[in-house]
């Protein structure tokens, strides 16, 4: 894969993050972003009854573009290739941050695998190219720290 990312650590406080698709993938995103206080919203045309009883702000409808305003980021959770591609281009041109899950390929940003303890958090990542590398590695990790 020809992709080169940079690891980062972003403010997201007072910045909104969309998450479209409203099934387990998009559950599991939505846990790991809720230990940062992240302010996630769910876009989805069908969404799970977890997330609905979650307390987090919800839209239940089709995926477009005109949605995407005040977003930081977003994250794609949709299983839909040909939506997915539609998505980042979308993103690209309204100048917010795209990450598609599972697909790195597509990704303008991939999630590590992270430890946080207070205001320490280690991150791995693999340039994409190993995730479950990138979860063995943080593992370790965090039971030397411990
Ligand atoms: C590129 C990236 C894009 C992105 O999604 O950002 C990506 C891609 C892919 N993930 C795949 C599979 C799984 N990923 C997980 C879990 C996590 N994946 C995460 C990150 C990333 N995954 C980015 C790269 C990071 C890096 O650079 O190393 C973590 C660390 C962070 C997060 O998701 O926030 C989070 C751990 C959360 C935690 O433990 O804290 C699990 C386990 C599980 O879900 O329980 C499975 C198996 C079950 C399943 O398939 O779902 C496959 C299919 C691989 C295959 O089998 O072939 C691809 C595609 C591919 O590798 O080509
Ligand atoms: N056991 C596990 O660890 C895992 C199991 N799974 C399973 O794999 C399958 C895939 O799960 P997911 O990745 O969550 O995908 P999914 O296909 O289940 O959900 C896709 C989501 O995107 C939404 N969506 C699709 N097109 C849309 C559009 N045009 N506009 C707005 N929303 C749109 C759908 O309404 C839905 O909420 C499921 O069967 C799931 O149970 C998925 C991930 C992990």
């Amino acid at each position: 894969m020809n992709k080169n990312f940079l690891p980062i650590a972003i403010d997201i406080s007072n910045q909104k993050i969309l998450i479209v698709g409203g099934d387990h993938s998009a559950w599991k995103k939505l846990k790991i972003l809720q230990r940062f206080d992240a302010k996630v919203e769910i876009l989805a045309k069908n969404i799970c009854e977890e997330i609905k009883q979650s307390g987090v702000t919800y839209y239940e409808k089709t995926y477009h573009k005109k949605y995407l305003n005040g977003y930081l980021m977003l994250y794609s959770c949709t299983n839909n290739e040909a939506l997915d591609r539609q998505i980042v281009e979308d993103c690209r041109q309204a100048g917010v941050l795209v990450n598609i899950h599972d697909k790195p390929a597509l990704c303008q940003f991939v999630s590590p695998a992270i430890y946080r303890n207070g205001n320490i958090s280690v991150a791995v990542s693999s340039n994409g190219e190993d995730v479950y590398e990138s979860i063995r590695l943080r593992d370790k990790i965090k039971a030397y720290l411990q």
